[in-house]
């Protein structure tokens, strides 16, 4: 657990954290989110003390990080930067393995940890493990660099606009990636972004900092129904905003007994995916399957009514 502490940082005149207080659950990602300005990347800096406090403290797992010499306390955080800062002359395995090999573990065991990390990445080993950066994509550089990030299991992820520079498909396919690779290793992330879709689809918990100061914490369903401030409802966008909360939404959720016409929808996919289903194909109801079985249907009405009751 990560213990965010009436943390403060002041430059001159400048409040650029206004003593945030906020706690982050093992095993959870934290998507921090605000405009340009807010103090999401000191905020997230004074995490692992690239940045000090003016005030306040971070504990983790109960220990204040001020008890903690930097250079060991950033061996336990992994970071994640925009434009993934590789050494362009260190090989991909090089480039991955530079945490474990500060903190001495065994050669095999490094070998071990490569491998298992590229694969978990969907990039063959084999084909990878020698290459170095100026010969990957851009994609597969921001890979190779939230693989190195995560290489030593780190108690804590932290990640700044770490998706920044990729183009949209890829960018969503690398949200996806960190998604299933967090929940697979139960890791604890904060990820900085400006991007509030980047946030609701990535955090279990957004923060929202509007000039240094948090303005809200909460899941993304209770940010899109209940922002606390316009400031937050501005960020969210009020057009969009049922929109959202379907995509947030399994259709598993209101799925209800009997048939209907046409085909069938995962019980995995959102209640988004079931209104463009509906949409598209013109029928007021789609089946609903899991596991090859129909398991019911979700109606149009089902989803207005959704909307509606706002959780
Ligand atoms: N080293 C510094 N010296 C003086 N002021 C600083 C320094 N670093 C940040 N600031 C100021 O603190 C405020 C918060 O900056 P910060 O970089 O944390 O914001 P941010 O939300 O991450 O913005 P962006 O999305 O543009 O990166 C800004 O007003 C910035 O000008």
């Amino acid at each position: 657990m990560i213990e965010i502490d009436r943390l403060t940082k002041t430059y001159g005149a400048t409040k650029a954290v206004d003593s945030v207080s906020m706690t982050v659950e093992a095993g959870t990602i934290t998507a921090i989110v605000g405009t340009s300005g807010s103090g999401k990347t000191t905020l997230l800096r004074m995490v692992n003390r690239l940045e000090e406090p003016s005030a306040g403290e971070v504990r983790i797992n109960g220990t204040s990080t001020l008890t903690v010499k930097p250079h060991i306390l950033r061996r336990r955080i992994g970071y994640a930067i925009q434009g993934h800062g590789l050494f362009p002359h260190h090989t991909v395995a090089r480039n991955i393995a530079a945490v474990p090999e500060l903190l001495q573990w065994p050669r095999d065991r490094i070998r071990a940890r490569v491998d298992e990390l590229l694969d978990l990445f969907s990039m063959d080993p084999a084909q990878f493990r020698d290459r170095y950066p100026s010969d990957l994509s851009g994609g597969q550089q921001q890979r190779v660099g939230v693989a190195r990030a995560l290489a030593s299991r780190p108690d804590l992820l932290l990640m700044d606009e770490p998706f920044g520079a990729l183009d949209p498909i890829i960018r969503a396919r690398a949200q996806d990636d960190l998604r299933r690779i967090q929940q697979k290793l139960g890791s604890t992330i904060m990820l900085v972004t400006h991007d509030m879709e980047e946030a609701m689809r990535l955090g279990d918990k957004v923060a929202v900092m509007d000039a240094g100061r948090l303005v809200q914490y909460d899941t993304p369903a209770r940010i899109i129904t209940r922002p606390a401030t316009d400031f937050v409802a501005d960020m969210v966008g009020d057009v969009e905003r049922p929109l959202r909360l379907l995509s947030l939404i399994p259709v598993s959720e209101i799925v209800a007994d009997g048939p209907a016409d046409g085909a069938a929808l995962p019980a995995g996919a959102s209640l988004r995916d079931a209104l463009s289903a509906c949409l598209w194909t013109g029928r007021s109801a789609v089946p609903v399957e899991q596991d090859g079985v129909q398991i019911g249907h979700v109606s149009l009405d089902a989803i207005r009514a959704r909307v509606e009751f706002h959780p």
